[in-house]
């Protein structure tokens, strides 16, 4: 993360700040691409589908503006009331940003699902738009043609007007400050809305739990991961540390819905939960900046996407 640039500015200069949002159907790429603008692991990647579930920021800061990257879960087709709830959630967001990225894989043709985004997007007329073909490492230069081709096409089908149709990789790093160079000048002239070196505002209890869950996800079965859920309880700093050997204590429930499901969380002798620690604690320690000491348990709440209590409880 860079600072602020020490020379001072002309007094021409303008300085932008806003909020964007990156859409697209799960898998898209929209988490990963909003680490790579950030420059650090804020948003949750996974290779399984529709896991990110709250609405967490990366913040790019440069000299002339600051860019607030604002991650929604992708949209869907509600089949529980915490489907409901994530598709408010889109849609409010898409309502409050600056610009909306549209991201499309560049590995998969157009589908139902891009297409049922897209055309909600048609409906939200102010808010100026970009495409992003996404991934474009996996392909060769014909296939990133016509996917680019089939969207500049989807836009005039649907009557939405790309600020920007945009070819990136996250994972090879191509073109993915040009992105920053073009979303920037689509936003509101203002000053910088975050102190120098924020990340994100959610709050870290947050996103120390997202990381457990990301880890808790892993290699898992397709049907578990809209029934995990993570709260972390507790974070302390461990009392009686020399100053130079700080240690934070983080005690964190994981729920699952079943009892069925417990032993495939914790795995044969507890291997699976050991793993789950050990990979989320150091996604922790990087994120926090500190040694971690994490305390993980297992624990059972019946039902929990269907039931509003439980939904509030576990921060939905
Ligand atoms: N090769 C390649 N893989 C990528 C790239 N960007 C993302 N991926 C992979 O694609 C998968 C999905 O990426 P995510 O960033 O989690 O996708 P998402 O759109 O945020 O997904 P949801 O959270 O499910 O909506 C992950 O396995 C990523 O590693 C890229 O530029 N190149």
């Amino acid at each position: 993360m860079g600072r602020m640039s020490a020379s001072p500015q002309s007094s021409e200069a303008v300085h932008r700040s806003g909020f964007a949002c990156f859409v697209g159907r799960p898998n898209a790429g929209k988490s990963t691409l909003t680490n790579a603008l950030v420059g650090i692991k804020v948003a949750i990647t996974s290779s399984r589908p529709q896991t990110t579930r709250h609405t967490v920021r990366g913040i790019v800061h440069r000299p002339d503006a600051q860019l607030i990257l604002v991650d929604t879960p992708g949209l869907h087709k509600p089949r529980t009331l915490l489907g409901e709830r994530l598709n408010d959630v889109v849609r409010s967001t898409w309502a409050e940003v600056d610009v909306i990225g549209f991201c499309v894989p560049a590995d998969q043709k157009l589908g139902p699902g891009d297409k049922y985004i897209a055309k909600e997007l048609a409906g939200v007329r102010k808010t100026p738009k970009i495409a992003i073909v996404t991934k474009t490492d996996l392909v060769d230069d014909k296939v990133l043609r016509e996917q680019l081709l089939a969207i500049a096409e989807l836009g005039r089908e649907l009557g939405i007007e790309w600020a920007e149709i945009i070819p990136v990789s996250a994972v090879a790093d191509v073109q993915v400050g040009l992105l920053a160079d073009l979303i920037i000048p689509l936003l509101p002239e203002g000053p910088q809305l975050y102190a120098d070196g924020d990340l994100t505002d959610e709050p870290e209890q947050i996103m120390v739990a997202e990381l457990i869950r990301e880890a808790a996800l892993e290699g898992v079965r397709d049907e578990l991961p809209h029934s995990i859920a993570v709260v972390v309880e507790e974070m302390i700093p461990r009392e009686d540390r020399p100053k130079d050997k700080p240690l934070l204590d983080i005690h964190a429930n994981i729920y699952i819905e079943r009892s069925s499901q417990k032993g495939i969380i914790i795995g044969p002798k507890g291997a699976r939960l050991k793993d789950v620690g050990t990979k989320s604690r150091k996604h922790i320690e990087a994120l926090l900046g500190t040694p971690v000491f994490l305390d993980l348990h297992v624990k059972i709440a019946k039902d929990w996407q269907r039931d509003p209590k439980q939904l509030r409880k576990l921060g939905f």
